[in-house]
């Protein structure tokens, strides 16, 4: 009886878990249908007819083109999505950005789409499409993939849009005044000498030695934004490792994020059910990891910049003359040390807060914070491309060796020898003398100079491009883009479109002489972006490269030895050599 008990309970257990499944599998039966019929609606929707009347590869359903630019190596898939190695997860994200804004302009032109899932972006590498939207006023709102930076920078003008943007803005504008230039290329000068005065120390226990020059521009560049933007703070020096090592973290996380976001929300494209539901599954399944490890990341804030601006508070009361700049020119002009304490950008804001601007501690810590790392990080590379590229150009750099020993070679293009190239440039304005610091004056005699740094940031532009959401529909290139749809604007595009830039590829300073550029687009070249929301800092910047080089290359010579460096470029927010830049470093003796 037993036996048959326990057979009657089981048959009945089965029955009712199979009524269960049946039940469960027609719940998911008609989820799918509704998924299928949503999609099909959606699909045919007049924003996708729209995106797909743009050039670009034929997307698959629910993937787009995921699977095309999934890097293939020797047959083997480096699908992204399956990952667990931090550094190969880079890689791969960065061979994939390239591939998404780079090499598929040359299959599609200035104007392409690319699906990432159900998530359209449009990118544009000309001047012409590029300044439809970079002109405007009305397009001024950052893509979802800058949402992660605001972890970090908080509500600063970078990540912000609308009237806090605007009132930011006009904030912190007055900080990069020209006026203040006379303040900053002293310190400009002083750290820059430093740096000068490190390699020749290697130099003299080494010999003439191959470093990677990378961790020195690196650290020259932070302590120059760290104390134009904050002034000189004991505490900080202990601090500026961390630092470093924080933003390469922060950065780090914030690709992690901005992958994951890029594959699976946009916050502005408001699609249908069915998409959100693969957003979920796609960010479920292949990116929550990362996700969750970029928050983490991202937690860890750079230290004491409340207490920063406490203690300029304090000094600026000591001070009260510190933002004046009549004594301080004065004294740089005479190339005297200064005696006052150096005015620093955040005394600008402390003073705006001070006389009732929308602006309390927090907010100056949001922009300095946003000051210090867009200037750090951008510099740097932008030190460590020139330097790569005037070592592997040596033409450029020394320009007497080629007069006095008769180079004849084939390779050499003798238009060169009509023009000062740096060395002989930085000798006729400073007089032969290797340790005069440099002036304002100075600056803008160095003409080559300029045009070899214009010509480093055309190859490798710092931010190689940056993305805005559309607000609403725009006409570009004979196309309709709806409102909500990401924009890439390739800056790398542009710069090196062989319609804008005939040779492309080829380290040319001299397209940048007046007489070579007459008639350029005003787009054609745009390192520091354009329009309402370019660079805040493109003259300090400008600025401070050229000073940095001219004290550097009067004392130490930067050269190549064989094929150790590569220049491959690595694409993220930021343009950096993927392996660093090994150089071998001399001094430089031949004085006139
Ligand atoms: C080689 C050096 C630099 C390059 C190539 C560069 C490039 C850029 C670009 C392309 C943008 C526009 C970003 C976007 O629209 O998403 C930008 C914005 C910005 N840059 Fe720079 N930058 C450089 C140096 C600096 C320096 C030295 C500072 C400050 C000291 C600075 C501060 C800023 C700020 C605050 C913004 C945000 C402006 C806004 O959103 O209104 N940059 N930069």
């Amino acid at each position: 009886m037993d036996g048959l008990n326990f057979e009657d309970t089981s048959s009945s257990f089965i029955g009712v878990n199979f009524l269960w499944m049946k039940w469960i599998l027609s719940i998911w039966l008609i989820l799918l249908a509704i998924a299928i019929f949503y999609y099909w609606k959606w699909s045919r929707s007049t924003t996708v007819e729209l995106i797909n009347a743009i050039p670009g590869r034929k997307p698959l359903p629910l993937l787009g083109n995921l699977l095309d630019l999934d890097v293939y190596n020797e047959g083997r898939c480096l699908n992204i999505c399956c990952v667990n190695d931090r550094h190969e997860f880079f890689v791969r994200v960065a061979e994939f950005l390239k591939m998404m804004t780079i090499d598929w302009v040359k299959e599609y032109g200035p104007i392409y789409r690319v699906w990432l899932c159900t998530r359209p972006f449009v990118i544009l590498s000309s001047p012409e499409l590029v300044q439809k939207i970079l002109a405007s006023s009305k397009h001024i709102t950052k893509s979802s993939d800058y949402l992660n930076f605001s972890n970090w920078l908080g509500n600063c003008m970078f990540t912000s849009t609308g009237a806090h943007w605007k009132n930011r803005r006009r904030l912190v504008t007055p900080g990069f005044h020209f006026q203040n230039h006379n303040n900053f290329i002293n310190i400009f000068n002083e750290k820059s000498s430093n740096y000068a005065a490190e390699f020749e120390r290697i130099i003299d226990t080494q010999g003439d030695t191959e470093i990677n020059v990378t961790h020195l521009m690196a650290k020259c560049a932070l302590n120059i934004i760290c104390e134009t933007a904050m002034g000189q703070q004991k505490k900080l020096e202990k601090e500026k490792e961390i630092y470093v090592s924080n933003i390469h973290r922060s950065f780090d996380g914030i690709e992690f994020a901005r992958f994951s976001l890029s594959v699976s929300t946009d916050l502005g494209f408001q699609t249908t059910g069915f998409t959100s539901c693969v957003h979920l599954v796609v960010k479920m399944n292949a990116v929550s990891m990362p996700f969750t490890l970029s928050r983490k990341r991202l937690t860890t804030p750079p230290q004491n910049k409340l207490s920063v601006t406490q203690d300029r508070r304090e000094i600026l009361e000591r001070h009260p003359n510190t933002c004046s700049d009549k004594t301080e020119s004065s004294e740089i002009e005479k190339g005297k040390p200064q005696s006052k304490s150096r005015f620093a950008i955040v005394d600008w804001l402390i003073q705006a807060s001070n006389k009732g601007a929308d602006l309390d501690d927090n907010g100056i810590r949001e922009e300095i914070d946003l000051i210090t790392f867009a200037g750090y990080d951008t510099t740097s590379a932008a030190m460590v491309w020139f330097l790569y590229l005037i070592a592997k150009h040596p033409e450029h750099q020394v320009m007497h060796q080629l007069k006095t020993s008769n180079c004849q070679t084939d390779s050499f293009d003798f238009r060169f020898m009509t023009k000062q190239l740096i060395v002989d440039e930085l000798d006729s304005v400073f007089g032969g003398n290797q340790d005069r610091p440099c002036t304002i004056q100075n600056v803008s005699e160095l003409k080559y100079l300029e045009c070899c740094i214009k010509e480093t940031m055309r190859l490798y532009p710092s931010v190689p491009y940056v993305m805005r959401s559309l607000t609403e529909d725009v006409e570009i290139g004979g196309y309709t883009i709806p409102a909500g749809v990401t924009v890439v604007l390739s800056f790398y595009g542009i710069h090196h479109n062989p319609c804008v830039y005939p040779d492309p590829e080829a380290f040319k300073p001299e397209r940048f002489f007046p007489e070579n550029s007459i008639g350029w687009h005003p787009y054609a070249f745009i390192p520091f972006s354009a329009g309402p929301r370019n660079c805040i800092g493109q003259k300090y910047a400008m600025l401070e490269l050229k000073v940095v080089f001219a004290n550097m290359l009067r004392r130490v010579e930067f050269s190549v030895s064989d094929q150790v460096i590569s220049d491959a470029p690595d694409l993220g927010f930021v343009l950096k050599p993927k392996h660093g830049v090994r150089l071998v470093i001399s001094k430089r003796l031949n004085k006139p």
